[in-house]
């Protein structure tokens, strides 16, 4: 077993060193004089809380920000100013989540856009065409396709194979597993270890530990900016010593108490809906049920979401707090009726950047607070320092920014803008996908106070832990219907994978 502060590697073994790096953003200490020496060939795992300064440190290593101190080597080269035009040139580069991929070119052309602005003169376009193409036969993508037609997880690897093509030897990933199936990430991580027996080094960032024990050889672990520990052997570690790492100490896994609510008068009755791939003859929500939809993409569990809160076209019948009407048509439909919905796609409806962290968890339930056309600031303030404090969300204070927030901290403040509003029936999409291990925990927490109150719940989801734990029923969804309901015990991550999958 070998968690350790961790020892310097001997210069051959180390593709990469990062030296006694620190970054200040104004007030913010982000990284604290980080170490450490990533292998060549490994699969480094970079895993810690949000907010614990991963971005930070995988944009310093790539070029993307500048470190206030401490140096980068690479391949025993100590690159100063690092900019991310000299960290491509020496062989890193950074994947992010968001495919930068161009929809009207076909897969090979995607690959060479890395190499075009870099090469100046002379280009064998042929002779390029012919590498791109044979460095796509192995992937299984169709060098001609067209992108806007591939697939999540084609995706994704153009994305790691351009990298590669373009002369990466280091090639880092910001959770590139989000949105993606079980099946997907099996093929994803099949991939990873293909290239990786090539030669590749890869450096992984994730939230999930059985995807840092399944796919990584080596580990390190940030806490507020220093390296807490890791392992040159993570076959060795167990998923509760690595939340030991990532929390400074061991965590208690929330699991809800679950109801049988078999007999209750509903608070939501969903009648004869139908849309698009959507079929929903009846289904019903007793008060204070937390249900959950899973489901491959496209299945309906998603959609179902979405048409309730008039986002996704579909007609039926909804009775909410005993009055039956139409579907809402429309967002501000459903909200005013009693729903609030948190989507999956948190940058289409996420926090509002230059606004403060404050304002962004306010605004969605202004409307309760007006009177006679005044805010109540009182109610506002208590709203803020409530959810503020309950999301943990790490910054000074409500008045700064959602712009300084690292990812899963503006993850928090979307979800705290949607509890605010008391809603009666409260849909969630993916809660605690980007979302640490620790908060993952206060979250389901959260939900579960909220339907104490009596509030319905809904908890769209593919993370099969999510629903085990957080859940009274589950639907699971096939071609637009509910396929299966489970209930009580047998809602198990086996039983639940075995449905989806069937
Ligand atoms: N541009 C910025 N201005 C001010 N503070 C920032 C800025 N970018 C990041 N920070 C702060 O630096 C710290 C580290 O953030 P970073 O994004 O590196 O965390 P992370 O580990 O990647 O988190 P997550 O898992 O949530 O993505 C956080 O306290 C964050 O608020």
């Amino acid at each position: 077993m070998t968690i350790h502060e961790r020892r310097d590697l001997a210069a051959t073994d180390a593709i990469l060193q990062v030296e006694d790096v620190t970054k200040t953003y104004g007030a913010v200490q982000a990284l604290r004089g980080v170490t450490l020496s990533i292998r060549r060939g490994a699969i480094h795992g970079l895993l810690g809380e949000n907010g614990a300064g991963k971005s930070t440190l995988v944009g310093i290593i790539s070029g993307q920000r500048t470190p206030s101190s401490g140096r980068i080597t690479m391949d025993g080269r100590v690159l100063d100013h690092v900019d991310v035009k000299s960290m491509e040139e020496a062989g890193v580069f950074l994947v992010t989540q968001e495919p930068m991929i161009i929809d009207n070119m076909t897969a090979a052309e995607n690959l060479m856009l890395g190499i075009w602005p870099a090469r100046r003169g002379f280009v064998d376009w042929k002779a390029l065409r012919a590498d791109a193409a044979r460095m796509l036969a192995g992937s299984g993508i169709d060098a001609g396709a067209l992108a806007g037609r591939l697939d999540a997880v084609a995706r994704r690897k153009l994305n790691i194979l351009r990298a590669m093509f373009s002369g990466g030897k280091v090639i880092i990933l910001d959770e590139p597993t989000a949105a993606l199936t079980v099946a997907d990430r099996k093929l994803l991580f099949d991939f990873m270890r293909r290239l990786k027996s090539e030669g590749v080094t890869f450096i992984f960032i994730s939230h999930y530990n059985d995807e840092i024990l399944e796919i990584c050889d080596a580990v390190s672990v940030l806490r507020d900016g220093n390296l807490a520990g890791g392992s040159d052997d993570v076959a060795a570690m167990s998923s509760e010593q690595l939340t030991e790492l990532v929390l400074g100490r061991g965590l208690k896994l929330f699991q809800r108490q679950r109801r049988d609510h078999a007999g209750k008068a509903p608070a939501v009755a969903l009648r004869e809906l139908r849309g698009q791939h959507l079929a929903l003859p009846a289904l019903d929500i007793a008060p204070g049920e937390i249900v959950g939809f899973t489901g491959l993409p496209g299945a309906g569990a998603k959609e179902l979401a979405r048409a309730i809160f008039g986002l996704y076209p579909a007609r039926g019948r909804i009775t909410l707090n005993g009055t039956e009407r139409d579907l809402p048509g429309s967002p501000r439909a459903a909200f005013d009726a009693g729903i609030a919905y948190l989507s999956d796609d948190r940058r289409r409806d996420g926090a509002v950047g230059q606004m403060s962290i404050g304002q962004n968890i306010a605004m969605s339930s202004l409307p309760a607070r007006m009177r006679m056309g005044f805010i109540d600031r009182a109610a506002e303030a208590a709203v803020v320092a409530r959810y503020f404090g309950a999301m943990d969300v790490k910054a000074p204070g409500p008045e700064y920014a959602v712009d300084t927030l690292s990812g899963g901290n503006q993850q928090k403040v979307c979800l705290g803008r949607v509890l605010a509003t008391d809603p009666r029936l409260l849909i969630v999409d993916e809660p605690t996908r980007g979302i640490d291990v620790g908060v993952k925990q206060d979250v389901l927490r959260i939900i579960d106070e909220l339907s104490s109150r009596g509030v319905s719940v809904i908890i769209v989801s593919t993370d099969t832990d999510e629903l085990v734990r957080a859940v009274d029923r589950v639907c699971v969804f096939e071609n637009g219907a509910i396929k299966e309901t489970l209930t009580g015990d047998n809602i198990t991550v086996e039983r639940l994978r075995a449905s989806v999958q069937a």
